[in-house]
């Protein structure tokens, strides 16, 4: 076996052919290799030898065995079925990547390309003739370039996984110069959100306003607008309604502008309907009396403030009832607290049937009771006590042993011009009540300007 000077140049190229083609084949750096089927005899050029790190004098004897001697065993098998499907006239040509051992150790990966050139009388295939060119540059970049995009389809499944997990959505969302709107990119979650889907709405976002509610479309529009003409973050609090149910959401995303105009917000929207609903809860708890329902003391004194300030800038008169279960403590030592308890509350449900929506019942006492009547004068509110002391005193209080029956006494007060903190009223109602009390129980009194030398 010799370097390219054997039956190739005899069997099938005339020799000036065959020189130009070595030429060629030296310029683009590939190796030759010429191999008999059916003897094993193989030729190679120099450079198919120079590819592995040897001279060809080094790999003498040259035969086919110097090919399977160098090539990986896995590569074998796979470049021996492509070879036969070649030789079964299945392909055109032989075509296949494989690692040789280099001298140094090292593996080298060559991409061979061959065709079969001539058949013995009977048909079998005889001489094979190709290229071998190293292609581990390219392959190492290849490799590269695979273990990248698998970091980055990786790292794409986590940040999914991660947005998939968060009670929301991440977002990005553009606004173009013409106004129009498009999520190009939302994760999963927008459709527990606003009941489209990713790809519903990343040509055209305005099906989102679907389930915004109406009355909160204004104001989100407004915020997207002031954090576009500001650059300021969008931050906006609203309500959506999916499947007939109304939930909060919070929404905070950074405006970036793009040259052609575009507004491209980064950010992520929240659903904090159980926030919300904590936070209602915890305001019902500070401004409601835990046993009656009705508003506590705190409460009743900063409506009636908030009521003595608009009387002030000019708002109309106002009145309180103040009203007190007559011998409550023999209810409570004859019947038991309980007993007690229940009247109270059976009391408040009684009254507030009987109060505009406008009006507030208020605990301000153990067993008294405070109402405050916006828009309402003194001979108003003396005939709603009088018809409240009235219902009380027909009512019978079942749920205890025995069924019983009680009484109030209520003093009316209305505001006045001379009164310059909020709970004068309250200790005029107070004297009046005092007066009732006096009197009898089971009365109503209004307060009059005798009372305050009393
Ligand atoms: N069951 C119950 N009793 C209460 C509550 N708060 C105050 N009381 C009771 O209300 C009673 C008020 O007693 P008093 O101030 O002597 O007044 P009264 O017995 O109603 O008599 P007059 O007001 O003078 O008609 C006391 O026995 C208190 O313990 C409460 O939340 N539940």
């Amino acid at each position: 076996m010799n370097d390219a000077s054997g039956p190739a140049d005899n069997a099938y190229l005339g020799q000036g052919e065959a020189a130009r083609l070595r030429t060629i084949l030296e310029g683009t750096r590939a190796g030759t290799w010429e191999w008999n089927v059916q003897t094993g005899d193989a030729l190679f050029n120099e450079r198919w030898a120079g590819i592995i790190g040897y001279t060809l004098d080094e790999l003498q004897p040259l035969s086919f065995e110097t090919w399977l001697t160098h090539t990986h065993p896995d590569d074998l098998v796979v470049s021996e079925k492509l070879l036969q499907s070649h030789f079964r006239g299945d392909t055109d040509y032989y075509e296949c990547e494989a690692r040789m051992r280099h001298k140094d150790g090292h593996w080298v990966w060559v991409r061979a390309y061959g065709r079969l050139v001539s058949r013995t009388p009977d048909g079998k295939p005889e001489w094979v003739s190709g290229t071998h060119i190293d292609i581990s540059a390219s392959k190492a970049y290849q490799e590269k370039l695979e273990a990248l995009q698998t970091e980055q389809q990786r790292t794409i499944e986590r940040l999914e996984k991660m947005a998939s997990r968060i009670p929301g959505l991440v977002y990005q969302f553009e606004m173009g110069p013409d106004g129009t709107i498009r999520f190009p990119y939302a994760s999963a979650g927008i459709e527990r959100i606003y009941n489209v889907t990713p790809d519903q709405v990343r040509e055209d976002a305005t099906r989102i306003f679907d389930a915004i509610h109406p009355d909160d479309h204004a104001p989100v529009r407004e915020a997207v607008e002031a954090s576009r003409v500001s650059g300021e973050d969008w931050i906006c609090e609203y309500r959506v309604i999916v499947d007939g149910e109304i939930r909060w959401v919070f929404g905070r995303a950074r405006p970036d502008y793009r040259k052609d105009g575009r507004t491209v917000w980064y950010g992520s929207i929240l659903d904090i309907t159980a926030q919300k609903e904590l936070e209602e809860k915890l305001r019902r708890i500070a401004v409601t009396d835990e046993l009656t329902g009705s508003a506590n003391r705190r409460q009743f004194m900063k409506l009636l403030s908030r009521e003595f300030l608009r009387y002030q800038r000019n708002g109309p008169d106002y009145a309180v009832i103040l009203f007190d279960f007559d011998w409550f403590k023999r209810v409570n030592d004859r019947f038991g607290h309980n007993a007690g308890d229940l009247v109270l509350k059976e009391t408040t449900r009684i009254l507030q049937g009987e109060l505009r929506a406008s009006d507030t019942l208020g605990r301000v006492g153990g067993e008294e009771f405070a109402i405050l009547l916006p828009d309402s004068d003194l001979d108003s509110a003396r005939q709603l006590a009088e018809r409240l002391r009235q219902t009380i005193a027909q009512h019978r209080f079942k749920g205890m042993e025995e069924t019983l029956h009680g009484t109030i006494t209520c003093g009316v007060a209305v505001s006045d011009p001379e009164d310059d903190q909020s709970n004068t009223i309250m200790l005029r109602a107070d004297k009046a009540l005092y007066r009732g009390k006096s009197a009898g129980r089971n009365r109503v009194e209004t307060f009059h300007s005798g009372d305050n030398a009393r």
